[in-house]
């Protein structure tokens, strides 16, 4: 049985339709990643799965049990909107929050310890939250959602406004959530975390589900038709290629996904004409290629995607 089950779900906001028949099920003991461009429906799916808005149509069970306040306290939510009291002490409101959820005192302290550590954060402990940096209070944020050790977990862009050094963290601290047999569901446009951490991926546009499945056998369906190619010299060569997309270009490396049977041997030859050639691979296209041949280039701003 799925742990989070999402049956044929829709929501309009006015003339909007955010969210339409949506259908698809997150198992336990896997990372679930949810994606889409701006505007695809991913927050509005999280808040209905989270009973936070209802549903218009369409069917919600979270451990067999439908939606409803009583789901809500088996989930670890991170909402969009992050909110934590500005005036309160870090401490303070990690442990007011922690037992809210259940906790004992005691417990609520020794975790909020823990994970304060965890954190390089035992220093924040009686500063103020309205003192901390956007990324300092992601932080709080996130230990909020995780302490009281619930078995699902729900980010709503988690990585959003942490720097490498906290990302790679909150990386480690939810591949170890799957290690414990936890259930997690994350919404982002990362897609580097994705391709790092999801087991499952659900991917959005305009309100509908274009592609979801198992990540790993998503990319093999896409087949090996992308070269990367490291290079020293001149890249302007790439310019000059045709029937192929170019992504995450940068000075001395390219992805190139190869359109319409464009020869694959044709491209060595013309870059090794113009640069030094150090790596030149045949590989299965990167999340951000499927994400932009699935969603098409006009639905998406690059900036989106990290
Ligand atoms: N409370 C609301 N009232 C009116 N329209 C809304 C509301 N919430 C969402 N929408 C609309 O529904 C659509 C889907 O929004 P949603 O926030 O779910 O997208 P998203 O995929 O999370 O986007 P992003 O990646 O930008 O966070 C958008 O057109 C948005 O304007």
């Amino acid at each position: 049985m799925a742990v989070i089950n999402v049956n044929s779900i829709s929501k309009s906001f006015g003339k909007t339709q955010a969210v339409k028949e949506v259908n698809f099920e997150v198992e336990k003991g896997r990372i679930f990643g949810l994606l889409g461009p701006n505007g695809a429906g991913k927050t509005t799916a999280i808040r209905m799965i989270n009973h936070i808005i209802i549903p218009d149509a369409g069917t919600i069970t979270i451990n067999g049990r439908k939606a409803s306040s009583q789901t809500q306290k088996m989930i670890g939510y991170m909402p969009e909107e992050r909110g934590l009291y500005k005036k309160m002490k870090v401490g303070e409101q990690l442990i007011y929050l922690a037992r809210l959820k259940g906790l004992t005192y005691d417990e609520a302290r020794k975790t909020t310890r823990y994970w304060l550590d965890r954190f390089d954060a035992s220093d924040w402990y009686h500063k103020k939250v309205g003192e901390l940096s956007k990324g300092m209070s992601q932080k709080i944020q996130f230990i909020a959602t995780i302490a009281h050790d619930p078995d699902i977990y729900i980010f709503d862009e988690p990585f959003s406004g942490l720097d490498p050094i906290n990302s790679e963290m909150l990386k480690e601290i939810v591949i170890e959530l799957r290690q414990k047999d936890k259930t997690v569901l994350f919404s982002t446009h990362r897609m580097e975390q994705v391709e790092q951490m999801c087991d499952d991926i659900c991917l959005f546009n305009k309100g509908q589900v274009v592609l979801k499945g198992n990540l790993r056998e998503i990319k093999q369906s896409f087949g090996k038709n992308t070269v990367t190619i490291e290079f020293q010299g001149d890249p302007t060569f790439l310019d000059r290629l045709e029937q192929v997309r170019i992504n995450n270009r940068s000075t001395n490396f390219a992805e190139i996904r190869v359109l319409n049977g464009q020869d694959i041997q044709q491209i060595l030859q013309l870059a090794m004409q113009h640069a030094e050639i150090y790596k030149f691979e045949r590989v299965e296209p990167s999340l951000t290629e499927i994400f932009i041949s699935t969603v098409g280039e006009d639905n998406i701003n690059p900036k989106e995607l990290a």
